[in-house]
This record gives C-alpha cells, structure tokens and sequence, in this order.
C-alpha cells in the first residue's frame, strides 16, 4: 500500500516552508500549477531525505571503522568460535599474537592453535563452556605459525542472544606475568633456604624472617617483626664493632663478618651474617637483606683443628710449634722493651727408668703432674711448653733490664722448679720421686735466633745432666764454642780414616844395654789444619762419638802389617810391638773378633 504523506514530517514541513517561500503562483488550488507545487514539495523533501540518507550513512560509516579500528587493534586478541571450535571471526591483533594471515587463520579449528601439551585442557574446557553461560577463564600456551607457544589467559563467554552456540574469546599474552611468577615463586623458595634470613626497614625495623631464622633463634615470625635485629644481641661484640657495622653497611651496601648472637633459650651461638642493602628503582625505599648460617661448630672444629696443631694432646701444654711462635713475639717484645727473658729447659732425670719399669701409662701420668705443676707454679703470661717426652720448657718474660738481676730472677724460678718436681708423686697409689735437670739460657732483644735460643738451653741442660742431674746451669758461651770446635773435629775426625791422615809412628824400646828390643806404636792424625795431633787431642771425642772402633781395627791391623814387614829383616825379627788400646775398643767384640 502506498504511503501517505504525514503533514506533520519535519522534513515535509521544512520542503513546504522552502516551495511556500518561491511566489506562488496566481491560480487556483485545484489547479494543474498548484499540483505541480504540491510536486515540487515532495522533490525537495526527497532531496533532503537522500541528504539526510547520506548523512546517517556517513556517521555509520565513521563508527562502524571506528569500531573495526577499536576491535582490531585492541591490546589483547580476540576470536569468536562457533559450536565445533572453528575460528569464525578474529581481530587483528588475534593474527599478530599467533603469527599468521587472518584470513589463513578463519575458519581453522582453535584447538590447532593450542600447544599440544595443553589441547586435552582446552577441549575440556571448551565441553564446559558448551554447558555454562557465564564467562570462563583458563591459562594455556598457544602455538605462534612459526612453532613456538607462549603463555595466555584466555576469556571465554558463550553468547546468549545465538540459537547456536557461539563463543567470544578474549586472550592476553602473560609470559611476562608468568616470568615474574616465576621469579617471586624463586624468591620464595630461596627466602625458605637452609640460611636464616630477616629483612628489615631503613630503620632496621624487622619486616619479615624465613623459617630457618626461627630454627636458628627460636624467635617466631610475630616474635621478630616489629623489632630489631638487637633483640639477638649476645653482649660479647661491643658498641663500636656495631657502629663499624653500620658505617660499612653505609658506605659499601653491604657487610660481612662473623657475630656472636643470643638464641632465645640463651645459649650464644657464632653465625655467619651477611648484610646487603637493597633499594627501590627510584630510591625511594631502603631494605635490608640479612642472611646467616650458624658456624659455631666450624668454630669449635676450628678450635680443635688449633689445639691439635699448638697443643700438646697428653697435657694440653702448648707444642714446639706454639713455643716457637711466642718465643718470636717474645724477642721482638724484649726488643721494644728492653727487659731480659729467659727460656728454661728442663728435662726430667732417668725418666726412661720409670717407664720401663712402670710402664709407660704411669709414665705418661708423671708426665701429666709434672705439667699441672709447672701450670701451677708459673706465672700466667709464662709459657709452659712440651716438647716431647720428658722435656718441657718454661718461657719466661718481662725479667729485669740488668743482667745480674735477670740470671737472679730466672735462677729463682729454675729453682721453684727443682722444688716442685722434687716433691714425691702418688700415681695410682704408688709413690714416686723424681728430679730434673734444668738449662737457663738469658735473651735481651732479637740479636740471637729462636733456634740458637733453644739450643743454648738445651746446651746448659746438658751440662747439668753432665754435672750430676738435679742441677741448673746457665747457658755459658765459652761451652757453647768448645762444643761448637767438638763438632767440628767429630766431623773432621769421621773423615781422616778415608783420607789417609791417620798415622802410625814407632817409638823404639831399647833394654838396659841399650839394643832395640821392640817398640811402641803411637797414634797421629795429621790434620789438615792444626797438623801433627796426638791422641790425647782427639781420642776422648773417638770414644764418645764410637769412632774409637774403626780407629782402634785400622791401628790393630796397620801394626800387624809392620810386624810382617819387620818379620823379613834379621835386624827387626824379634821385635815387639807395643799397641795402645781404648778400654772401649778393648770391651768391644769386634775388635777381639779380628
Ligand atoms: N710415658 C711417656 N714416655 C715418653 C713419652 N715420650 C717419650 N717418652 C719416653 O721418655 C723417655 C725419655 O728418656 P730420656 O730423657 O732420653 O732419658 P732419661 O731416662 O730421662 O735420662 P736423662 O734424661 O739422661 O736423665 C724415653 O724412655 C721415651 O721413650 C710419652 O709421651 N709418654
């Protein structure tokens, strides 16, 4: 049916106010002309309803592109799925995000897109979302063109006003998210560590502590936060070690060291600790890191490692090797100062006899009295060593700047010590008594070596035992040189058999008429250096060092040959031979076994 004109139509009012404006014409309203007006109205409403027509289309245009712009390159992808999963629609960003032509992509089954790993996820959910009309969310990697996946969050709403069902989805690449999940899922882990761990304000206000710092403190989490790190103090660090802490901390960001700090029972314990500051991107905000692990017991296995290597283990005494170390400190300290001190070697008398007619453990108990002792008597900045065996040696520090005084005062304690050592032992009920032979040797700066201290000692104990033990003697240079020639000579006199400086010269024997009736043989060491040396020079060394038997054979065996060579000659027959023979050589077998 034809529609009628409505007279009230905006439009028809203004194209009859425009055709009213032009003259009209001067003929009768039924008449051809006012037809022809009445025509001319409707064109120019049809004219202006096509304007009209045009602009509406115009500002669809304009919003429907405005519209596709939004759609397509929104920040996220966005596909819609008909009721198998196909792709039926995607927006721009949708092919960016998966690597591929949108159209290549239309009408393709979503669960391709899906990382294999993931498809099973994605078709149970998709048979969910087949059930539900509210919107879904789930996490799942894509598959990108070129083959590689990267994770997203998908949004998945089932549209209502469609008979069939239709999905709208909306998905976000998250592997940023996920990496930063990642590294706060690792922080957390790595807070949880073995160490303990506190994290505190600038103020060091504590803001939170891990599981191993309650282990290690027996402070809970609501013990420690809110409070300060000096809730742990154990009293044995002082305020300036702490002032120096923080001054690190300040100037370097970060401080490590060891502390001693308080469990909450009480019991103090030796932790490792160290402290970084941490700031904000803007630095703005201030935190520090503290993390620590308990090394008391590297502590007490140090402890023990030390007292192995510097401690004699039956007594606890320090061993050569501490003796060594502070007899060092000691030069140097006599030096500064310029005060004498003296080092004591005592060696106890015929203490094989008690072992082996003992047995060494009571030996060994002797040994252990005789340090208590020592311990006892001594001052405390003394240093009371073992060497080993029965020998110990007191240092002594700090004597007087004179000389005579010094050798008096180091007399006195070697004295204190014959007394001590004198008294009788009661060892496992038995009773012992005992003593010992001590050698002084004095020191004043570091002119003479650690070394030649102690055998200067030991020299002067020497003597003393040679002297009848139970005695003390001071080291005496005038020993120390002749022992110093004795060793020489020793080693001198080891070598004059196989260099041929031994000689044997013959000294006749004549009867009272005055005929050779034989002669004696005598002893020379040509020595290279003081020349002709008769026994008495060198004889007494030969039998202390057992030189005297190989002497003694070459003697024998050299006079026996000049009897056979004398045994060719009618002058020299008959004669003796007279031989002197060490009452050592005489007692050894060797000898009469040739
Ligand atoms: N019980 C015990 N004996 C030890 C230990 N170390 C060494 N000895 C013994 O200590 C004895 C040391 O004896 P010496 O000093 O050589 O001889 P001595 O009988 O004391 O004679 P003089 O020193 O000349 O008076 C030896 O018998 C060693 O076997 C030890 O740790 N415990």
């Amino acid at each position: 049916m034809k529609k009628r004109p409505n007279p009230f139509d905006p439009l028809r009012i203004k194209a009859q106010m425009q055709v009213d404006r032009a003259p009209a014409p001067e003929t009768d309203t039924h008449t051809p002309e006012q037809l022809l007006h009445e025509l001319r109205v409707h064109q120019v409403e049809l004219e202006m309803q096509n304007e009209s027509l045009r602009q509406t289309q115009l500002e669809l245009e304009e919003s429907r592109d405005r519209y596709v712009d939004l759609y397509d390159f929104a920040p996220i992808g966005y596909l819609s799925l008909d009721a198998v999963g196909l792709i039926t629609d995607m927006n721009l960003t949708s092919a960016t995000l998966l690597g591929g032509e949108r159209r290549k992509l239309l009408r393709r089954l979503f669960s391709m897109q899906v990382a294999a790993a993931d498809r099973k996820r994605w078709h149970q959910f998709f048979i969910n979302m087949l059930k539900m009309d509210d919107a879904q969310i789930c996490e799942l990697s894509l598959k990108r063109h070129e083959g590689t996946t990267f994770p997203v969050q998908i949004n998945c709403k089932r549209l209502s006003h469609s008979a069939e069902p239709q999905f709208r989805i909306a998905f976000f690449d998250i592997t940023e998210r996920k990496r930063t999940d990642d590294e706060l899922r690792l922080a957390a882990i790595v807070f949880e560590a073995q160490e303990g761990m506190i994290v505190t304000d600038a103020n060091a206000v504590i803001l939170r502590v891990n599981h191993a710092f309650t282990q290690l403190t027996g402070y809970s989490p609501g013990e420690a936060v809110g409070n300060t790190p000096a809730m742990l103090h154990s009293g044995r660090q002082d305020q300036a070690f702490y002032q120096q802490l923080w001054r690190t901390l300040k100037q370097e960001h970060r401080w490590q060291g060891e502390i001693w700090n308080k469990h909450k029972n009480g019991k103090i314990f030796a932790e490792w600790l160290t402290i970084s500051e941490v700031g904000s991107l803007d630095g703005k905000m201030v935190r520090y890191v503290g993390t620590f692990s308990d090394i008391t017991h590297n502590k007490e296995a140090d402890a023990e490692i030390h007292r192995l290597a510097y401690y004699d283990a039956l007594t606890g005494l320090p061993n050569r090797r501490l003796l060594y170390d502070r007899l060092g400190q000691a030069l140097a300290a006599s030096k500064r100062r310029g005060h004498h001190g003296a080092v004591l070697f005592l060696d106890l008398d015929n203490f094989k006899i008690l072992n082996d007619t003992r047995g060494h453990d009571v030996g060994d108990l002797m040994l252990v009295e005789v340090a208590r002792r020592l311990g006892d008597a001594m001052r405390e900045g003394d240093t009371i060593a073992r060497l080993g065996g029965d020998e110990f040696v007191v240092l002594l520090e700090d004597l007087s700047q004179d000389e005579r005084e010094a050798v008096i005062q180091a007399g006195l304690v070697g004295e204190k010590i014959h007394e001590i050592t004198q008294a009788s032992y009661l060892i496992r009920d038995i009773e012992y008594t005992g003593t010992t032979s001590i050698g002084i040797s004095l020191f004043c700066g570091n002119e003479v070596s650690v070394d030649d201290l102690m055998k200067h000692a030991d020299l002067a104990m020497y003597q003393a035992k040679k002297d009848g033990r139970n005695s003390l003697r001071f080291f005496d240079p005038a020993i120390q040189a002749a022992l110093s020639e004795y060793s020489t000579l020793e080693g001198q006199l080891r070598h004059a058999l196989e260099r041929q400086q031994l000689q044997l010269h013959y000294q006749i024997q004549v009867n009272t008429a005055g005929q050779a009736i034989g002669a004696e043989a005598l002893l020379r060491w040509v020595h290279p250096e003081r020349g002709m040396t008769t026994p008495d020079q060198f004889i007494s060394l030969a039998e202390e060092t057992g030189l005297i038997l190989p002497i003694g054979l070459w003697v024998l065996n050299t006079a026996c040959a000049q009897i056979k060579a004398w045994s060719r000659h009618a002058v020299t027959r008959d004669l003796n031979l007279a031989i002197n023979v060490s009452s050592f050589s005489f007692a050894s077998r060797v000898l009469w076994s040739r």
